[in-house]
């Protein structure tokens, strides 16, 4: 089985997080793509931060595929951190294989995140294009540390068989939107 992990805020959820997870599903070949709902990105600020439960909330209501699941098992694990949350999925999941899934624009905090280092090691990531983004690949700290475990996105199918590092970088539909404009809009219908 290959399970696509797609961690962020959703605070709102939207039309953008349903179109990576499409092309997430597509093109790595995923038979699930699991929401990570977080407890709170440790690199934003809290305040705006809808609870937990009504950001899971949202996120059921908006998603329809029934290969996604919400989920906000990061909350039992004690802590927000990414590398902790991988390796703990790895530890106990040894029949599964990981992608970690995260848009253009993550790349270019990524070398802040806790231990990214380790992140990168744990499991494949592929990096789905952005608006305003599109170019992080060639500047980020990660891409250029890593740039000997590139794999062409003709291959992205076969992703989930290389072992860590390796990292894809996804183009094709883009969407604009994100959870700021929808709360900057005061949009409480995720969809509009
Ligand atoms: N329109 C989009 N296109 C590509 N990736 C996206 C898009 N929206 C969100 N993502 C990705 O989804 C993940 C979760 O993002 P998040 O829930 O923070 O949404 P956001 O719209 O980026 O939120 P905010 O505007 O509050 O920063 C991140 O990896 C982010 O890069
Ligand atoms: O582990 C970290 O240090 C870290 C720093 C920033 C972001 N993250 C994770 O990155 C994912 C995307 O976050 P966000 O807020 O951009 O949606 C989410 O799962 C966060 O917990 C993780």
């Amino acid at each position: 089985m290959v399970v696509g992990l797609f961690g962020g805020s959703f605070n709102p959820p939207h039309e953008g997080h349903l179109l990576v997870s499409e092309i997430a599903l597509r093109r790595l070949r995923l038979d699930q793509l699991w929401w990570m709902v977080t407890p709170g990105n440790p690199l934003k600020s809290k305040s705006g931060l809808a609870p937990l439960q009504e950001r899971i909330a949202m996120s059921e209501r908006l998603v329809r595929d029934p290969r996604i699941k919400v989920t906000a098992f990061e909350q039992s694990l004690g802590g927000p951190y990414t590398a902790h949350t991988l390796a703990h999925v790895k530890a106990r999941n040894r029949g599964i294989h990981f992608i970690w899934i995260m848009g253009a624009d993550s790349l270019r905090t990524f070398h802040l995140w806790q231990e990214w280092q380790s992140i990168v090691r744990t499991f494949p990531i592929a990096v789905i294009d952005r608006p305003g983004s599109t170019l992080s690949f060639l500047s980020s700290n990660m891409t250029r540390t890593f740039d000997y475990a590139h794999v062409d996105e003709d291959d992205a199918g076969a992703l989930w068989k290389k072992p860590a590092p390796a990292w894809t970088f996804l183009h094709g539909p883009r969407s604009t939107i994100s959870s700021t404009s929808l709360r900057l809009a005061g949009a409480g219908n995720p969809r509009t």
